[in-house]
């Protein structure tokens, strides 16, 4: 291999998850991510994507297999990641968790806290963070005074303090409404665009799922596995005018008979 091929953030290597209960999460699965990607996981309720996406950002040990990140197995991939040359990771919650006794400034700060960052260079980063997710205005409210999708942009801000390589969202946007839904979307796009990121993002609409995504993991349930994974070969940037394209309906249909077809297989073999 030459030393310029490409790294890739994230390597699945025949990853399996039992729970203690012996619940069967995930069969092994296979599964490389390359930098500067926008990956969906999308599947039926109950089919390991929360499992996978806590395995990659190191929440969840795998019960077999290995992930690794940047070509390390997770743990090491992240050690030192408060130092500024190391890779670093976000996680977003699908619920925002905010502290609600603290401004939504201190909010995004706290990851900064807990590593110890100087409060002039934290104030600074945390100002950067809430500019990119349009919330400069607010740094001082409390969260209670914003509405849902303004909350999830803190948490979101909240994760890009870091200066994450790698962003990974459960569901960020599933509790909101459609419209707030899109413009998130979308301004999660530029951001992907803007700051080179690599998200994994996990949700249950496929409509979501085409609009962002470079390539979407179709999963299914009983057990949790991959069944399909398609690239959306639109050219970025998307805009609206992509979602009503006879280009974007195409990949929706596939994706909805694909999600059909895995949950037709999985009651003929595990009937309710
Ligand atoms: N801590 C746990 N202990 C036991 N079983 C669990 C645990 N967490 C998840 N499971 C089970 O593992 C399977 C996969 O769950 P997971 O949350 O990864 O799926 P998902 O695709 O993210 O689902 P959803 O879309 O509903 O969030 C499910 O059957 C779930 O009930």
């Amino acid at each position: 291999m030459s030393d310029h091929a490409p790294v890739p953030a994230i390597e699945v290597l025949s990853a399996q998850k039992t729970y203690p209960n012996g619940t069967v999460a995930l069969q092994p699965v296979d599964l490389t991510i390359q930098e500067g990607e926008f990956v969906t996981l999308l599947g039926p309720s109950g089919c390991g994507k929360s499992t996978l996406l806590k395995m990659v950002a190191g929440l969840l040990e795998p019960s077999d297999g290995r992930l690794l990140l940047w070509r390390k197995p997770v743990a090491a991939a992240l050690e030192g990641a408060v130092q500024a040359e190391a890779k670093k990771m976000a996680f977003v919650f699908q619920s925002p968790t905010l502290m609600p006794w603290a401004s939504v400034q201190a909010n995004v700060r706290l990851p900064l806290d807990l590593a110890k960052v100087p409060r002039a260079e934290a104030d600074a980063r945390v100002a950067e963070a809430l500019e990119l997710v349009g919330l400069s205005k607010f740094a001082k409210a409390l969260p209670r005074a914003l509405s849902g999708g303004m909350q999830m942009r803190v948490s979101i801000a909240r994760g890009l303090v870091v200066q994450p390589n790698l962003l990974l969202m459960d569901e960020p946007f599933g509790a909101l409404d459609e419209i707030t839904r899109h413009k998130l979307d979308a301004d999660l796009l530029e951001l992907w665009r803007k700051k080179k990121l690599t998200v994994v993002f996990v949700t249950h609409s496929i409509h979501e799922a085409v609009f962002l995504s470079s390539r979407v993991v179709m999963m299914a349930a009983r057990p949790g596995r991959i069944v399909e994974e398609v690239r959306i070969d639109a050219p970025y940037p998307r805009s609206a005018e992509f979602m009503v394209s006879s280009e974007f309906q195409h990949y929706a249909k596939h994706l909805q008979r694909s999600l059909l077809a895995a949950s037709q297989h999985n009651e003929e073999e595990h009937p309710a």
